[in-house]
This record gives structure tokens, C-alpha cells and sequence, in this order.
């Protein structure tokens, strides 16, 4: 800030604006900033909220540019260590790490650590995208990087931009919310067609069926789209699904390119 006289005008210039004789505020920006006294309603306003989100997609994407290639995972909160799908869960985990991914969970408890254990121990990246809840709970211990939301849709746009394929594992509400989510980015074209594998047929063998029965036969989803989600139960068939989708989407992409280059047919 400086201020001086200009003829008999007092000026003061306060960063890029200009104050002149009445208009000159009678404190300055530093003054009112270092001032802790005032109101403090705004904290709880949604132009504050904005900054929030601001800084937690800044913050995200800080973490998260540098990852290499990955694989987002979803799967239950509730399931327990022991079980057979906790330990599928360790094995999805590992497979991927094997085949030189990074791994992103929840950071949960349940499939998410089982995913980020696995992930672990076998020595690829593992990381854990948490929320916020409104009872306590902390990142697993098997994350390499993580960080806790506060905004839900922050951190999936964290799972949709930095994962090259998604991997659901059994799960419930959540689960079902990020895999139909997922499953539209891909039909609506909002993301460039990316797999999304459910694994363990037994257990979604059920929603295949209704999908068929009520969304395909009531004409509410097209035949292809049937295609945009594969069933696995092998979790090493679960890296080769992603890396066959990978190869025949990059085809495709070369394939469109080499129409676009060639010009409208004679
Ligand atoms: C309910 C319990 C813990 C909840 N903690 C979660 N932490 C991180 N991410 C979560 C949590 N709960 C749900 N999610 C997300 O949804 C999916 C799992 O939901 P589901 O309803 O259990 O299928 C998961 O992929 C997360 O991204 C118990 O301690």
C-alpha cells in the first residue's frame, strides 16, 4: 500500500486499486486482516464453503499429478478380515501392484484396507482417498498417500481423474453409488471410455440379472451398454480385463484418428 498527496488529493493505492480523497477506506487491507474481532457467521457461508472446496481440489490434485498409472477400487466398509472377500480384496490389491499400478481406495476399513494391504505388500503405490464422516474414523494403516474430504464430490472426481480403470468390489449403497457413477461418466461420454470390472460373479450375478430384466427390457439403457461393465473372478483376470480394454480403446482411438485424417469419403 502506499499513500501519498496528489496536489492537495490524498491517494492511496491499496494492491491493483486506487483510492482518492473520500474514497479512501479508513483502515487498511493488513489492518482489517490482523483485526481478529467481527462477526464470524461467514465461516458458515457458502461463498467461504467455495474457498473449501477450492483449496481440497488444489490439494488433491497437488497429491495425486505425479501418480502413475492406476487403478481405482471400491468395495465394502463392513466386510471383515478373514473373510473370503476380505482376502479377494487383498489379492485384487496385489495383482495390480504385480502388474505396476497404483492402487486408490476409500482409505477405509473393510475391502478398502484389504485392497490397500494387498496393494502394499506386494510393493506397488497404495493410496487412500477418505471422507469425512460424521463419526470417527482415520486412513487404514496400509496407504502410502492419503487424504481426507470434506466434499464427496472432490474426492470422486479424484477417483475418475487419476485411475486409468475402475475395479468394484462386492460392497453396498457406496459401492453401488460409485459403480453406477462410473457406469454413467462412460455411457454419457463424460470420461474417455475407461473398464470398469466388477469381480466375483456369485455375488453380482443378482443386479446382472435386474439390469437385463427391468433396465434393458424396458428399453431404459441401450443393448451396448451392457458392454460397458465386465464380470470377473479370478483377480488376475481382473489386470488382463484392464489391459485388453486399454488395447482395444487405444485401436479404437487410432482407428477414429486415421478416419479424421483420411477427410469425408469420395
Ligand atoms: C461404515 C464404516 C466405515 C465407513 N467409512 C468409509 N471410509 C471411506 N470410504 C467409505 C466409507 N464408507 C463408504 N465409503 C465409500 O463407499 C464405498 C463403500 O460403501 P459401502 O456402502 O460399504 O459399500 C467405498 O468404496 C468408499 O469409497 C464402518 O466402519
Amino acid at each position: 500500500m502506499t499513500e501519498e498527496a496528489h496536489g492537495k488529493e490524498q491517494v492511496r493505492n491499496a494492491g491493483p486499486l486506487t483510492y482518492r480523497g473520500e474514497s479512501i477506506p479508513g483502515t487498511t487491507t493488513d489492518q482489517r486482516l490482523l483485526d481478529r474481532r467481527g462477526p464470524t457467521d461467514w465461516v458458515h457461508t457458502d461463498p467461504w464453503r467455495v474457498l473449501r472446496i477450492q483449496s481440497e481440489f488444489v490439494e488433491g490434485f497437488g497429491l495425486l499429478s505425479e501418480l502413475p498409472s492406476a487403478v481405482s477400487v471400491f468395495g465394502s466398509a463392513r466386510i471383515k478380515p478373514g473373510t473370503r472377500y476380505y482376502e479377494l480384496g487383498v489379492e485384487v490389491g496385489a495383482k495390480l501392484a504385480e502388474a505396476g499400478y497404483a492402487t486408490i481406495t476409500g482409505g477405509g476399513p473393510g475391502m478398502m484396507e484389504a485392497v490397500n494391504k494387498g496393494a502394499k505388500e506386494a510393493g506397488g503405490l497404495s493410496v487412500g482417498l477418505g471422507i469425512e464422516l460424521p463419526f470417527e474414523q482415520s486412513l487404514n494403516p496400509y496407504i502410502d498417500m492419503g487424504m481426507t474430504f470434506r466434499y464427496f464430490f472432490v474426492r470422486k472426481t479424484m477417483f475418475v481423474k487419476y485411475s486409468q480403470a475402475f475395479v468394484v468390489l462386492p460392497g453396498g449403497f457406496g459401492t453401488l453409488d460409485e459403480l453406477f457413477e462410473a457406469a454413467t461418466l462412460v455411457q454419457t461420454n463424460k470420461v474417455t471410455r475407461f473398464p470398469v470390472v466388477l469381480v466375483g460373479s456369485e455375488f453380482w450375478a443378482g443386479m446382472e440379472r435386474w439390469v437385463r430384466e427391468s433396465l434393458l427390457e424396458n428399453e431404459l439403457i441401450k443393448p451396448h451398454d451392457m458392454d460397458l461393465v465386465r464380470v470377473v473372478d479370478d483377480p488376475a483376470e481382473v489386470v488382463e480385463t484392464i489391459k485388453k480394454a486399454h488395447i482395444d480403446i487405444a485401436r479404437k482411438q487410432n482407428e477414429r484418428e486415421r478416419a479424421e485424417s483420411a477427410g469425408p469419403e469420395q
